[in-house]
């Protein structure tokens, strides 16, 4: 089987971290210790200590058969803490997020859910060595057939600072080089085995062509220096369920836009496992573990979670994490008069877990979490404004929701046509526009709303 690689740039990443994107790591110094805030990471010093250190091990590929475990009232940031980890593992590394109901809705089975969420989360980095002409365009000449049909022919003459060469055009190079407005003096790289055309720049010594002030002008650089022909090494990052559903000849690459994947045959993962092997063997390819966070993981019953025991174990496996805000419960799907177990886990795969406690945020931590979010989503606040968004965090139970009121306050602040920075007032109206959980129930209730409270 000639294995398919998806290219990255085809591919649409659905990832819900949109409210996480400030985060950029765990904030660590070099003796593993948190700083107060740092890489977008607010507080929960120990909780970040002991993911970093978990991290460690994973480096060191000594995580086999082991997961992660967040415990921790709602809203401390469990989400953040599991990405914060992803990134300090590299910056291409997946992350996938679940909620563990999720599996029980896809059609698909539970076990086939966990298992592409499991595949998501493995990197595969693939390395190709690409022979490319790069140089600077000194001259196109364009042929026209003297019949006046008939494909047209050319030649391009490029150099670096070294050399000049002159190169044949066929009919589809000539209508790349005008797709890509290539004209003299353009440094542009071309990709021998497929034709793609780069365009790097312009040189220098045609920067007063483009004087005219005031327009984005392109990217002057100096003509390149030596071979007009080099070898470049460039690195495809890929997850393996890309390379599994681009190689299914049930699905095809198109159903990776619509998300529609449908099942995926074993006999297919197990090829793919064995390619991947060899890439890697062969110095072509690096696997990398991502993380896969399973979010509320006491709604999984026990087929799913002897599924995880298994795969676990795998050779190829990310790093899980999952979090819960349960205590002591039921194990969902466990036979009649089961025990009760630990986050409603069953003990053997407690058993594989380091539990990582979450605490509450203080206001303080709340305040600087809000101000990160103010920063990443440009909007400027005033101090009284941020504090009255920290109260309402701390009132309401719910970070999140007074980070949501951010951009509504924002907009209020535009639609008074407020020249400065949002104020207090525009918190305010966005509070009264958008409720929150607890004031929306206690509507309800007032006004004789069905409830399950
Ligand atoms: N310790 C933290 N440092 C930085 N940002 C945080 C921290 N905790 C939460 N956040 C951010 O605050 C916002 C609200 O988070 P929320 O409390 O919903 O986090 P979460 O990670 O989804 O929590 P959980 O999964 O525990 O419910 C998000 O943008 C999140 O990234």
């Amino acid at each position: 089987m000639a294995t398919k690689i998806p290219e990255s740039s085809d591919i649409l990443r659905v990832e819900r971290i949109g409210v996480h994107s400030h985060i950029r790591g765990l904030g660590l110094n070099e003796k593993l210790e948190a700083r107060e805030e740092a890489q977008g990471m607010v507080g929960q010093k120990s909780a970040r200590r002991a993911a970093g250190i978990f991290v460690k091990m994973v480096q060191a590929g000594r995580h086999a058969g082991r997961a992660v475990l967040l415990a921790g009232p709602p809203g401390t940031g469990k989400t953040a803490l599991a990405l914060a980890m992803a990134q300090t593992l590299g910056p291409d590394v997946p992350f996938t997020s679940l909620v563990a109901s999720e599996v029980f809705s896809l059609e698909m089975s539970k076990t086939e859910a966990l298992m592409q969420a499991f595949r998501k989360s493995i990197g595969v980095r693939i390395r190709e060595e690409v022979e490319l002409i790069r140089g600077e365009v000194v001259e196109i000449q364009i042929d026209r057939p003297a019949s006046g049909v008939g494909p047209k022919v050319g030649k391009i003459t490029m150099k670096t600072t070294d050399m000049e060469t002159i190169y044949d055009l066929g009919s589809k190079m000539i209508d790349s080089l005008a797709r890509e407005k290539i004209s003299a003096g353009d440094i542009i790289s071309i990709d021998k085995s497929t034709g793609k055309i780069t365009k790097l720049g312009r040189s220098y010594a045609r920067a007063r062509d483009f004087s005219v002030s005031g327009t984005a002008g392109p990217k002057y650089m100096a003509c390149p220096d030596g071979e007009l022909q080099t070898r470049e090494t460039v690195v495809h990052s890929v997850n393996l369920h890309e390379i599994d559903v681009i190689n299914s000849r049930t699905q095809g690459f198109l159903a990776l836009f619509s998300g529609d994947t449908g099942e995926i045959k074993p006999e297919v993962r197990e090829q793919i496992n064995q390619r991947v092997g060899d890439w890697r063997d062969e110095g072509k390819a690096e696997v990398v573990p991502g993380v896969l966070f399973i979010d509320e993981v006491h709604m999984l019953d026990v087929e799913c979670f002897s599924f995880l025991n298994r795969a676990l174990e795998s050779e190829l496996a990310p790093v899980v994490v999952m979090a819960t805000n349960r205590g002591v419960t039921h194990v969902r799907g466990a036979e009649e008069g089961a025990v009760l177990s630990a986050h409603g886990i069953p003990p053997d795969l407690l058993e594989r877990l380091v539990i990582i406690l979450m605490q509450p945020h203080s206001e303080a931590e709340l305040r600087a979490v809000l101000a990160l979010r103010a920063d990443e989503e440009e909007v400027d606040m005033t101090p009284a404004a941020l504090d009255a968004l920290t109260r309402i965090a701390a009132d309401t139970g719910s970070l999140r929701y007074a980070a949501q009121l951010i951009s509504t306050a924002s907009f209020a602040a535009r639609r008074r046509a407020a020249v400065g920075p949002v104020d207090v007032q525009d918190v305010e109206r966005a509070y009264a526009l958008f409720s929150d959980r607890s004031r929306s129930v206690s509507y309800l209730q007032q006004t004789g709303g069905a409830g399950f409270l």
